[in-house]
């Protein structure tokens, strides 16, 4: 059976004051090594969720894991389990906290408590990783929306998370930084990060991930691969979601017949758009 990473077992969560709970009770895993993607309409609770699996929140009930051990919410155990689990907002704003770039990035890595000199050295190789060397010391407030995304993803990398969590990565940027960040994205992935990515882009999430789980009303209610997640039109539409328009363009086209042909039109379809 496949590895899962982090666990999420009945857990429920409400905002205070809030009459609905915002986690109802989801119980997910996210396996090992995998692209994986999380869908489901505005406020079903994905954003909530990632704040779980980094210990922003605690569940109010029901239990997260990190590779079958609960998690611990005392300051040591956070600053661990953050190390391991990076997290990147959807937007940069809540995320950049220093006034240079290079300070930025530095930030997680001083937490951490590392000597200066391997705090530079590492400093030096994001920003040449995610090309920032220029924009180095330049005040954050004065970067584009792109190279913000660009840099809170470094902020996270820098400290070589296991686990990537991307809350609507793409939202804003437009065609040349998106296939910029997804590029970036694939060299993460292939250096062995299990990346989850919420998403509103469906034609993406269809193209890009391997894995997809469904949520809606606070719980998971589909995961499995692409093809058999966007065969359940009846569901999807149900939860107003509906289908990748490029799914629908291979299939009523009758494009796609065999796993192994589709396979090769999601991978083109990726190195086209994105
Ligand atoms: N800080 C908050 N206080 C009170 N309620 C909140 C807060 N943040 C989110 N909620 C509510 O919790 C529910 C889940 O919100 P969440 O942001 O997790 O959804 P989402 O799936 O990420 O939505 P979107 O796709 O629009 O980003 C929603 O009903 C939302 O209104």
């Amino acid at each position: 059976m496949q590895q899962s990473l982090l666990t999420f077992e009945q857990v429920y969560y409400t905002y205070p004051g809030a009459r609905q709970s915002a986690l109802n009770g989801i119980t997910l895993r996210i396996p090992q090594g995998k692209r994986c993607a999380l869908i489901g309409r505005n406020g079903c609770g994905k954003t909530t969720l990632f704040s779980l699996a980094n210990g922003l929140y605690k569940p109010q009930k029901g239990r997260v894991y990190w590779q079958g051990e609960p998690l611990q919410y005392d300051r040591k155990n956070l600053i661990e389990l953050r190390q391991k689990v990076g997290l990147v907002f959807q937007n940069p704003e809540q995320q950049l906290v220093a006034s240079t770039v290079e300070e930025d990035i530095s930030y997680g890595l001083c937490n951490l408590g590392l000597p200066k000199s391997e705090i530079q050295q590492q400093v030096t190789q994001a920003l040449r990783e995610f090309e920032l060397t220029e924009l180095a010391e330049r005040p954050v407030h004065h970067l584009s929306l792109g190279q913000k995304k660009r840099v809170s993803l470094a902020d996270v990398m820098v400290l070589r998370p296991e686990l990537l969590l991307l809350d609507e990565p793409t939202a804003y940027l437009d065609r040349p930084q998106s296939r910029n960040f997804m590029a970036i994205l694939q060299k993460i992935y292939e250096s062995g990060t299990t990346i989850l990515m919420a998403s509103h882009d469906l034609d993406l999430v269809y193209c890009w991930a391997e894995w997809i789980f469904v949520m809606d009303e606070g719980r998971l209610i589909l995961e499995g691969k692409p093809q058999d997640i966007f065969s359940q039109r009846k569901i999807l539409e149900g939860v107003q979601l509906g289908l990748p328009l490029i799914y629908e363009i291979l299939i009523t086209e009758g494009l796609a017949t065999e796993e192994h042909s589709l396979e090769k039109f999601r991978q083109r379809i990726l190195q086209l758009f994105y």
